[in-house]
């Protein structure tokens, strides 16, 4: 079964005298993989807790499965809660209790399973994040990748129908990274739920998501397919995409506008942005990405509301898409799927390279994510 949708509407967060961003409106469509970009401390943690009912914005709506979390009762709360999974940056294990125990905790405190019936979930659960062989390890004894992992696992354990994941990139290599990423499409082909990731990962936001935000000036600037932002020739972004300290952005919050247009001018006409990545895909033995599909439909019905660059990069990557496709061989499960369209640096199937398969094909733990 598909994730479920959560429609954002106007939105408005603040502490006190401090506002952290106001009409925040989107649409996370369900089993789809949605990025939330922003400068630092505009409030993109923030919005993850109000997401999920830890904290309470002053106006606007967040409606999941008909239940309004603004105004709901603490009772539907509980319920509307447990349609989450968490990745929390650190990933949140308990530091005596080894990775069993920590991916095992959701079940034994929220469920009556047995403890066979827990095992057999936990273990399905470790396979998924390629961790078979450190289930009794304790957290202090694994690399921050493997935590991540463990983290991840134990966010799936509950089955969710929407995964938030908070900086899952921070503190890993470009490699770590990179292998994470393809963790994340191939998960998100595995569960079909729906995925909101927070990240200041350019690369990851370039190769990752189906859709993209942006919050910026304590608003949410942009939020839509992917090609939207990504062929986007605002300041801010081509800032964002080219890493660059010229532009709207300032070192620890954003600056005034007086300021960014001096710099600009300063420096110069900013950078093109970077040419788009393509986006990954699945690794080879993963069930057929659903939201693939459903996207596309949901793309092509708005075509007509999107800027002109984004059609064009939406319609070439369709064309792509229909020209591999005529060549995708047929899976084992009888379903057709796409071989990876190029040989870009993320494209990495941890299964392959980092760990080293069983016989069965399955992960085996390996020193690649130590
Ligand atoms: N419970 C709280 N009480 C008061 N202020 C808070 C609280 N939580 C967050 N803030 C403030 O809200 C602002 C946004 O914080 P948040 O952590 O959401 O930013 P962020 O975009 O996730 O930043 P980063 O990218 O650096 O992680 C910050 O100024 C922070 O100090």
């Amino acid at each position: 079964m598909a994730g479920v949708e959560v429609k954002v509407e106007g939105l408005t967060k603040s502490f006190g005298r401090a506002n952290i961003w106001s009409d925040v409106t989107l649409t996370l469509p369900p089993g789809e993989v949605s990025v939330l970009l922003g400068p630092s401390g505009t409030g993109k943690s923030v919005f993850l807790k109000s997401l999920i009912g830890l904290l309470k914005p002053e106006k606007g709506s967040i409606v999941i499965e008909g239940v309004d979390l603004c105004r709901c009762s603490e009772s539907e709360l509980y319920e509307i809660r447990k349609l989450f999974g968490v990745l929390f940056q650190d990933g949140a294990l308990f530091g005596s209790m080894n990775l069993f125990d920590n991916i095992a905790f959701p079940l034994r405190e929220h469920t009556r399973k047995s403890e066979s019936a827990i095992r057999d979930i936990v273990m399905e659960k470790i396979d998924m994040v390629g961790l078979v062989g450190a289930e009794g390890k304790l957290p202090g004894e694994i690399s921050g990748g493997m935590r991540k992992r463990a983290g991840l696992a134990r966010a799936l354990v509950l089955d969710p129908k929407i995964i938030l994941f908070d900086e899952p990139d921070s503190g890993l290599d470009p490699v770590r990274t990179a292998y994470l990423n393809q963790l994340i499409i191939d998960l998100n082909a595995m569960t079909d739920s729906t995925f909101l990731i927070v990240t200041h990962d350019i690369n990851s936001a370039q190769t990752v998501p189906d859709n993209i935000g942006l919050l910026y000036r304590k608003h949410l600037a942009m939020f839509g397919p992917r090609e939207v932002l990504l062929t986007s020739d605002e300041p801010v972004v081509a800032q964002f995409l080219n890493g660059r300290r010229e532009g709207p952005i300032g070192m620890s919050e954003e600056k005034d506008a007086a300021q960014a247009a001096r710099e600009m001018e300063e420096a110069g006409e900013l950078e093109g942005r970077p040419p788009m990545k393509p986006q990954l895909v699945a690794s080879t033995g993963m069930p057929d990405r659903q939201a693939v599909h459903r996207r596309r439909e949901r793309v092509e019905a708005m075509m007509h509301e999107l800027p002109e660059s984004a059609q064009e990069a939406i319609r070439e990557q369709h064309a792509e898409s229909d020209a591999t496709s005529e060549f995708a061989r047929p899976a084992r499960d009888g379903n057709t799927r796409q071989e990876p369209r190029d040989e870009h640096p993320t494209d990495v199937h941890p299964r392959i390279t980092e760990d080293t398969p069983d016989p069965r094909g399955r992960h085996q733990l390996s020193g690649g994510d130590r």
